[in-house]
């Protein structure tokens, strides 16, 4: 009995209690609707001001508020942030969005309307909001509340919030740093571009370039691959480095050796290793040294410039004879610099003062006779790197044989491995024999068959030197016979 009235004086206090909040809140409202039907807006700014005032006095957080738009346009730091959280917020946020288009070569992700992600900046924790508040558009000012009416009018921004102390922090440091990630991440996400010359001299075409060569599947002895990949890690870590020591962010590799033995296939290694754009430049399209430099100009960071057989593409009066071209007659000279591609004229694309306009430029000639250049051309500062990519080793083999047939080891490896020893064989034909032997239940036996017919060709003229050399020694002999 005494619990059931208990009981009785319980559930009595709980609707008590449940009927004063309600009329708390009623009273509240009603209070609410009266001050903004009946007071001025000015005097409920002046309060809300000051209130915010008190809130922020007593608060140790500080709030910036990121809108989508300035004005008609984006707000950058908005379209920053929004990249540079989708790639956070898929670690921690409930909800992302996920998207892809055509250029596209990743997925991309972006939060969702109200989520929040923390971010740590060098100790620092940062909060970030993604707020979506729907605001009535202009013909739709009666229904405020349809927000099915109008997608125009959900307005949206981040609000980014972090401790008061902290503020030159995330002024300074933490936004260019947002900036500067987004921009990398945009740029990595992009499929990379191919840009040639057109006959009026501009770069075009922006083809998308696709070629799936990679540090993987290059098949080039293994110390001289971790070599060059080091070197491109440590150039495009080396922004402060450059800085530091007064030179332009750029770097250039002269890529020499016979035909069929990489040196195309590595520069697309690079440019899809470092995510960059290549800049084909044919020499011979270009028609003076103001085009060739207007052409540098134009290009983008962040790049990679390309000039192929450089040896074979035009003919480049070397310095000593622009000297002298210079002395005969100055004005023809000068006429004559305008009017053509020179040496110095490329020298100056290579590392003139306009060249550093850019940063983060890699630029790569390619040759068959190094020894035809001019020294100027390939000295160290300008061609940093000198790769000299040969025929094909035993280390090489490995890599291509794994790449087309899937294997690592096999019993004809050995044989192989001497042959290579012996025979000047390129990987592009190694390539060749191993694509047109791919359905064949034996191709390395083909492959071993293909090395020896090379073998019996090279052969003979290592036979016929010998001759020689054994002709022009009895000859000799009998030379010196004669004289004594
Ligand atoms: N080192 C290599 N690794 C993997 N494949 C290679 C290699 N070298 C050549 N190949 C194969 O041979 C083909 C031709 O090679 P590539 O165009 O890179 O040679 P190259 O040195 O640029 O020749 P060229 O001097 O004639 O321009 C490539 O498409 C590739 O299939
Ligand atoms: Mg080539």
């Amino acid at each position: 009995m005494d619990n059931c009235f208990q009981d009785h004086g319980n559930n009595n206090n709980g609707t008590a209690v449940i009927s004063t909040v309600a009329s708390i809140a009623a009273s509240a409202m009603l209070i609410r609707t009266i001050v903004y039907d009946y007071v001025p807006h000015e005097i409920i700014n002046f309060f809300n001001l000051k209130f915010h005032d008190m809130k922020r006095f007593f608060s140790s957080q500080l709030t910036i508020v990121i809108e989508e738009f300035k004005g008609v346009s984006k707000n950058q730091v908005y379209e920053a942030a929004e990249v540079y959280l989708g790639s956070k917020g898929t670690l921690s946020a409930v909800r992302v969005k996920a998207s892809k288009s055509m250029e596209d070569k990743n997925l991309a992700f972006v939060m969702d309307k109200n989520q929040e992600v923390c971010d740590d900046y060098e100790g620092v924790m940062v909060r970030w909001k993604l707020c979506c508040e729907y605001v009535a558009s202009a013909g739709n000012k009666e229904h405020p509340d349809d927000i099915n009416a109008s997608l125009k009018s959900e307005v949206r921004s981040y609000e980014l919030t972090f401790h008061m102390k902290h503020r030159d922090k995330i002024f300074n440091s933490y936004l260019p740093f947002v900036l500067e990630r987004a921009k990398a991440i945009r740029e990595g996400n992009m499929a990379l571009k191919l840009h040639t010359i057109d006959y009026d001299h501009y770069w075009v075409g922006e083809v998308k370039f696709c070629h799936p060569m990679s540090f993987k599947t290059l098949a080039i002895d293994d110390e001289l691959k971790k070599e060059i990949v080091d070197d491109l890690e440590k150039f495009v870590n080396g922004k402060e480095f450059y800085k530091r020591i007064g030179k332009a962010w750029k770097r250039g590799y002269l890529l020499y050796g016979p035909p069929g033995t990489g040196k195309s296939s590595l520069i697309a290694a690079m440019a899809n290793y470092l995510n960059y754009d290549i800049y084909d430049l044919d020499l011979t399209a270009v028609s003076t040294n103001k085009d060739l430099k207007n052409l540098i100009l134009g290009m983008s960071n962040r790049s990679i410039l390309v000039m192929e057989d450089i040896d074979c593409t035009i003919k480049l009066p070397n310095r000593e004879e622009e000297k002298e071209d210079n002395n005969n007659n100055n004005k023809e000279a000068d006429k004559s610099e305008d009017s053509k591609v020179t040496l110095s004229g490329l020298l100056n694309a290579i590392d003139g003062l306009w060249s550093c306009c850019g940063e983060e430029r890699i630029i790569v000639l390619t040759t068959n006779h190094k020894e035809k250049l001019d020294p100027a051309l390939i000295r160290a500062g300008r061609m940093d790197m000198h790769i000299h990519l040969s025929y094909c080793t035993f280390s090489a083999f490995q890599q291509l044989a794994f790449n087309y047939l899937g294997i690592s080891q096999h019993k004809l490896f050995e044989e192989i491995q001497g042959l290579l020893g012996k025979v000047q064989v390129t990987p592009a034909e190694i390539s060749g024999e191993l694509t047109k032997n791919i359905n064949s239940k034996e191709p390395l036996q083909e492959l071993v068959r293909f090395l020896h017919s090379k073998d019996m060709v090279q052969e003979p003229q290592e036979i016929s030197d010998l001759l020689l050399f054994a002709v022009i020694g009895s000859r000799l002999q009998e030379l010196s016979c004669y004289c004594l």
